[in-house]
């Protein structure tokens, strides 16, 4: 389990990770969800201990990762940064890791296999794709047999069987009862094998719900066709809806039906063309939770009425 309350990390004048509290359950894999320099990482590596927060902590299953005296033991990480000797071989790296924790080869042995770099285990690490490297990560965050495994973005760079063998092994994991966190960019890749989503913006919590809720949550509105949009949007809008304009005499309302958005539009004489209920993705349930929250933003590329 990782437990973080009122976690801040500050450089300078910037707050970085602000004030986030989440826990990592075990038995679910729970996906680290946000935009470009959103804090994932910094967040990682505070449970980590290797940047120290501001204020606020972060304990891994009970404790700070400093407190344990076997920490490959209690949680298995693969962060973005590789530090692995390119001279070494798979099985040397591996080796020398399980040395500084008195694990014996035959573990070695088993998470080459559970990663499948069987055929290249006595190869160059140096010589490795990028696919190879992320397995030989894996493997080292699993050498201690870990009841947390936290993984930052793992599957990027991997080719489509990569990432379903990613998929299939946290599964796996959490099905064994391990609390796994996976962070990411990508809502929809996440979506597909966590149970549980940590939404983050600009270091700070933006949502914190299951899977389930957030496929339930956006659900639901109704994409409205009319050459009178700019007059029809605010005539919709009110408390609990809101009217995006996505386009030339299109309007996209979520809080109304169609037969209240046909009711308004009858009552103020708008001729509406079409009106088609629609879900969003979680993709863009996704970017509507951190369109405000982006480090880089580029132009917005349509208007938008809400009240
Ligand atoms: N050592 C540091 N000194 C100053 N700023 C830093 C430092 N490390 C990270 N940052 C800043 O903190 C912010 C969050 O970075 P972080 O890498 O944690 O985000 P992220 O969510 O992991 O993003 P990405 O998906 O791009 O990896 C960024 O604005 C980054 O520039």
């Amino acid at each position: 389990m990782i437990e973080a309350r009122e976690l801040t990390k500050r450089y300078g004048d910037k707050t970085v990770v602000d004030r986030l509290s989440f826990t990592v359950k075990p038995g679910e894999v729970t996906g680290f969800l946000g935009p470009n320099g959103a804090g994932k990482s910094t967040t990682m590596r505070m449970v980590l201990g290797l940047d120290a927060p501001t204020a606020g902590e972060v304990h891994v299953n009970g404790r700070s990762y400093a407190g344990h005296a076997a920490p490959l033991h209690e949680i298995g990480a693969l962060l973005e940064a590789k530090s692995v000797h390119p001279g070494r071989s798979a099985v040397g790296h591996l080796t020398a890791l399980a040395q500084t924790h008195g694990i014996g080869r035959r573990r070695v042995d088993e998470v080459i296999d559970l990663a499948g770099l069987g055929s290249v285990a006595h190869k160059r690490v140096g010589a490795f794709s990028l696919g190879m490297g992320q397995r030989l990560g894996i493997a080292a965050a699993l050498l201690g047999d870990p009841e947390v495994v936290m993984l930052d973005e793992p599957v990027n760079g991997l080719d489509p069987e990569g990432v379903l063998w990613i998929r299939n092994l946290l599964a796996q994991l959490a099905g064994e009862g391990r609390a796994v966190l996976l962070s990411s960019h990508l809502m929809s890749e996440t979506a597909q094998v966590a149970d549980h989503l940590i939404i983050i913006g600009r270091g700070r919590l933006l949502a914190d719900t299951s899977v389930a809720d957030l496929v339930e949550a956006s659900l639901g509105g109704v994409r409205v066709g009319t050459d009178e949009a700019a007059r029809l949007g605010p005539l919709l809008a009110g408390p609990g809806v809101s009217v995006t304009s996505s386009g030339d005499g299109e309007l996209q309302v979520a809080g109304l039906s169609a037969r209240e958005i046909a009711a308004v539009a009858l009552r103020h004489g708008v001729l509406v063309h079409e009106l088609t209920p629609t879900g969003v993705s979680l993709e863009e349930a996704f970017m509507e939770l951190t369109r405000d929250e982006l480090e880089y933003q580029s132009a917005p590329a349509s208007g938008r009425t809400e009240r």
